[in-house]
């Protein structure tokens, strides 16, 4: 499989006038083409950081930063116009500011082709057909439901056949049922089209529907979530009682190339390390423990 996105030590830095934050602290990802995954994490953790960069509407600090073959660090600012046009398509929480409340549905799909001057009417037609929205294509877009509007917001990012589909909280402002709703339609073209699709979210229900999810702490990729059972489908998944992750995904700790990993700091505060701890190997064990004290030691 070849690699869609390839992050390795990505960092952002948000410069103001006496303080600096340090959003994404060497952050190593990669998603393969035709993926459909998660990145989950707590607020402040670097979620929208990460999607802004790798969408092309900011600038990584350093680092390495791959999508779809074009590298986001040394990208030209034309190149970066071309990107975000041909290579990425955006769904956000409040889909609001990318539509046009007065024109119809099918209008507003068409509208990203137009400016980039291939108008597919066919097409448009029937991305609003997969989005479940056949009947009221010619509707206004006011005359829509919330939950209408955002899945007008998904054909629009589908418009221009960009290979990757970054969401952000795409189903932050609906309810269950459209929720469900939008992440089969999120299932169906990634199987129809073969898009690769990331999804940040902090709902982990919603997590609990991808294969994989990567959970983001402190601007680095801390854990990841794998399906127990790849063959297990999406309506059986449903079934399950939803309890968050662990039932249909299996947890493993991010090791990166040079051997870093994170340690929950629950745990290190469980066992008062701080600073510096002691390892022990035993052969197929490894054991982190808070160092001994000296007298302990010389004892
Ligand atoms: N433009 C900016 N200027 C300065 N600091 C910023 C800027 N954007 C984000 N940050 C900081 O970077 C860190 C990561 O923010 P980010 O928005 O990526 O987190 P997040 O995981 O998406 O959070 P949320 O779920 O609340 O949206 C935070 O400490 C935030 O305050």
């Amino acid at each position: 499989m070849s690699e869609m996105i390839h992050c390795e030590g990505l960092v952002k830095i948000f410069k103001s006038e006496d303080i600096e934050v340090v959003a994404l602290q060497g952050l190593n990802l990669t998603v393969h083409q035709g993926e459909m995954m998660a990145i989950i994490g707590n607020s402040g953790s670097g979620k929208s950081t990460l999607l802004n960069i790798l969408g092309g509407l900011d600038r990584p600090s350093a680092g390495q930063v791959n999508v779809g073959g074009w590298d986001l660090l040394k990208i030209r600012d034309d190149q970066l116009v071309e990107y975000k046009r041909n290579t990425v398509g955006f769904v956000w929480q409040n889909n609001g500011r990318n539509l046009l409340p007065y024109l119809s549905a099918l209008e507003n799909v068409e509208m990203p082709m137009l400016l980039s001057g291939k108008l597919d009417r066919a097409y448009a037609k029937q991305l609003l057909e997969w989005v479940g929205l056949k009947d009221r294509m010619h509707s206004k877009l006011h005359q829509l439901s919330g939950g209408e509007q955002q899945r007008v917001a998904i054909a629009i990012s589908l418009s221009n056949r960009p290979k990757l589909l970054l969401a952000d909280e795409p189903t932050g402002s609906v309810d269950t049922s459209t929720s469900d709703q939008i992440m089969s339609i999120f299932r169906n073209v990634n199987r129809e089209l073969g898009i690769t699709i990331v999804i940040v979210t902090h709902d982990l229900t919603l997590a609990g529907k991808v294969d994989r999810v990567v959970a983001i702490r402190d601007g680095l990729t801390s854990t990841e979530f794998l399906k127990r059972n790849p063959n297990l489908d999406l309506a059986s998944m449903e079934n399950l009682h939803q309890g968050g992750l662990q039932e249909v995904h299996e947890a493993f700790v991010v090791v990166d190339r040079v051997g870093r990993l994170q340690v929950p700091k629950e745990y290190l505060d469980a066992v008062g390390i701080q600073g510096r701890a002691s390892m022990e190997f035993d052969g197929d064990k490894i054991v982190i423990t808070a160092p001994k004290s000296l007298e302990e030691e010389n004892a």
